[in-house]
Formats: structure tokens, sequence, C-alpha cells
């Protein structure tokens, strides 16, 4: 068993393969789900930039099936083959037409969970790369604030670059809770986490609006900061169980015992508190300084108002 960075042929590509995923992402939801147990009491999902479509088939297993009463909606430039139990528009995040395309598949109903796993083509050049990535995110989270229901939970992945303390303080705004979390199926030589933003509570009076930057001051006023005494500084937290694979290491085809590797998912409790054994939290952010959350509440408004038949929110 090495370490190498460059095999990009690494354990959990290989279990992907041998387990029907469409990419080893879905082992980063999965991990990700293990930790923040994010599919509880899902019925309604959206998986932005979706294509091929790994988190999808996660999401149509854990929540969505043909017969069964979840849904997931998956959007993506890039067409992707049909898959069970997942509606799709083949469509730009970064356009109020999505928004309004989700909600009509959902018959006006809100989501509980939207989820981002988008990336734009990479420059090489890591700031550009940062910014790009971070303008993706915040069009996923555009997208959220049209789709989701108080309460719900928005997960998108992050670049943990120099300027990432400003995007969680604008998370903050919409968000009761959020955290940073780095999957063991991802890459530790990436700057790739995921951001996990629970409970949706945006200010009052916002009213979601692609057309306006979601940084209006009326509602960030001083939270608009990369630095200062109000930035945001988030736990950061690795999930996927210790036992679980390492992908910076490579494994042998075979195993010792002669078996081939397995996934085997772990159910750790809520984060946080208490510690899960083989869990390592530190803060993100400008470490050791600080509340890690400054606590922002604001009354719940400006989310789409459920239709008629649709389920009452719980927080
Ligand atoms: C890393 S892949 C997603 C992998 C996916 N989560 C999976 O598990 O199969 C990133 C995707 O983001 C999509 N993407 C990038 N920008 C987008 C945009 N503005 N709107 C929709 N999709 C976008 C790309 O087309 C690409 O398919």
């Amino acid at each position: 068993m090495g370490r190498t960075s460059k095999d990009k042929r690494d354990v959990y590509y290989r279990l992907a393969k041998e387990n029907g995923w469409r990419a080893r992402s879905a082992f980063k939801l999965l991990q990700l789900n293990e930790e923040f147990r994010l599919f509880e009491g899902v019925t309604r999902a959206v998986d932005l930039c979706a294509a091929p479509g790994s988190w999808s088939q996660v999401l149509s297993q854990k929540i969505g099936s043909p017969q069964g009463s979840g849904h997931v909606v998956a959007v993506d430039l890039q067409a992707m083959a049909p898959l069970p139990g997942v509606l799709q528009i083949q469509g730009d995040i970064t356009q109020l037409s999505t928004a309004e395309d989700i909600i009509r598949h959902f018959e006006g109903c809100p989501a509980d969970l939207v989820v981002c796993d988008g990336a734009p083509d990479v420059t090489g050049l890591h700031e550009v790369d940062e910014y790009l990535q971070a303008q993706l995110l915040l069009a996923a989270l555009n997208i959220a604030a049209h789709v989701l229901k108080p309460g719900g939970c928005f997960v998108a992945k992050i670049f943990r670059g120099r300027d990432v303390t400003l995007i969680y303080s604008q998370l903050h705004v919409f968000f009761s809770s959020v955290l940073c979390a780095k999957p063991r199926s991802s890459r530790k030589a990436s700057s790739e986490a995921f951001a996990v933003c629970q409970g949706y509570d945006p200010p009052e009076g916002f009213l979601p609006d692609l057309t306006k930057p979601l940084l209006d001051p009326s509602y960030s006023r001083d939270l608009n900061q990369s630095d200062g005494p109000t930035r945001s500084i988030v736990p950061f937290v690795t999930c996927g169980d210790l036992s679980s694979y390492d992908s910076d290491l490579s494994y042998p085809l075979d195993l010792e015992d002669g078996s081939e590797p397995k996934y085997t998912p772990t159910h750790t409790g809520p984060h946080l508190a208490p510690v899960p054994a083989g869990l390592h939290i530190e803060e993100e952010g400008a470490a050791g300084q600080g509340d890690p959350s400054p606590g922002l509440r604001h009354q719940h408004s400006g989310h789409i108002v459920p239709a008629p038949g649709c389920p009452t929110a719980t927080p």
C-alpha cells in the first residue's frame, strides 16, 4: 500500500465501477450523509450540476424511486443518461428559468434538500478557479433560495481558498448552521470541501431574485466581511470513518485476505456533539478565533409559498 497523489484510479474509482456508480463522487455524498444524515425526512431533493449523475443515483436510492414518494430533480448544462426516479433538466444554474423549472416539477412544493457538486472548467490558475467555483456556489445558493423550504438543507462544493471566509459569511446570512466538511473520499491534496448549510432561514424581507446580488447590504450589513470581528469562522469536519478507504493511498486489487475492497458505510451520530470516534474537528477560516458561528437568526420570509397539499415544513 503506497501513497500516491497521481493515481487517478484510486480505490474509490474502482469501488464506483464495481458498485455501478457513475462517478467516484458518489462516495463523497454518502460520507457526508453518514455524518450529517442529510436524507432524513427528505422527500424532495434537487441535485444541481448533476452530470454524469452519481449524486442523483445516491439521492434516488435514498429518497426517491419510481414507486416511492421521494422526488429528485437533477440539473446540468450537459445531457445525462436517464436514471429511474430522477427528473432531469438540461439547464444552467445561473438562470432564473432553471429555478422556475424545478418549482414546476415539484408542483409548487418546496424542496427539503439542495445539493451542488458543480465545478466550472478548471483554468489551472488557482485564484481564478477559486473565484469561478465561488460564483457557481452563489448561483446554486440563489437557486436554493428559490426552491428550499424553511429549515431546509443546502450542500455545495467549495474550494478552501483565501477568501472562503467571505463565502461562509454569505451562507450564514441564509442558514442557521454552516460547516465545512471534507469526506475521506475527497483527495487531501485538493482544496475541495463541502459547505453543509442547515436550517434555511433567510433574512426578513428577502425576496429571491437572480438579478439582484445576494449580498444586498440591507440584508447582510456587517456580515459581508472576510476579516474583522464579524467574519464567519465555521467548524471543519472530516467525515467518513477512519476505517474507510483513504483517497490518497493506493490499495491492492485484492486485499490480503483475498477479498475485493468494499465500501462499508458507517453510521456516526449527529455531527459535532459528541464528536464520534475517528473524527477530526478543527476550525476553518481564521483558526482559533472567536465563536465559530455568529449565531445569526432571522425571521422566516421570502420562501416560496407551499402549494396547497404540500406538507408543512419541519425545520
Ligand atoms: C464534478 S461534475 C458533477 C458530478 C456529479 N455530482 C456526479 O456525482 O456525477 C460538475 C458538473 O457541473 C456542471 N456545471 C458546471 N457549471 C454549470 C452550470 N452553470 N449549470 C449547470 N451545470 C453546471 C458540469 O456540466 C459538470 O457536469
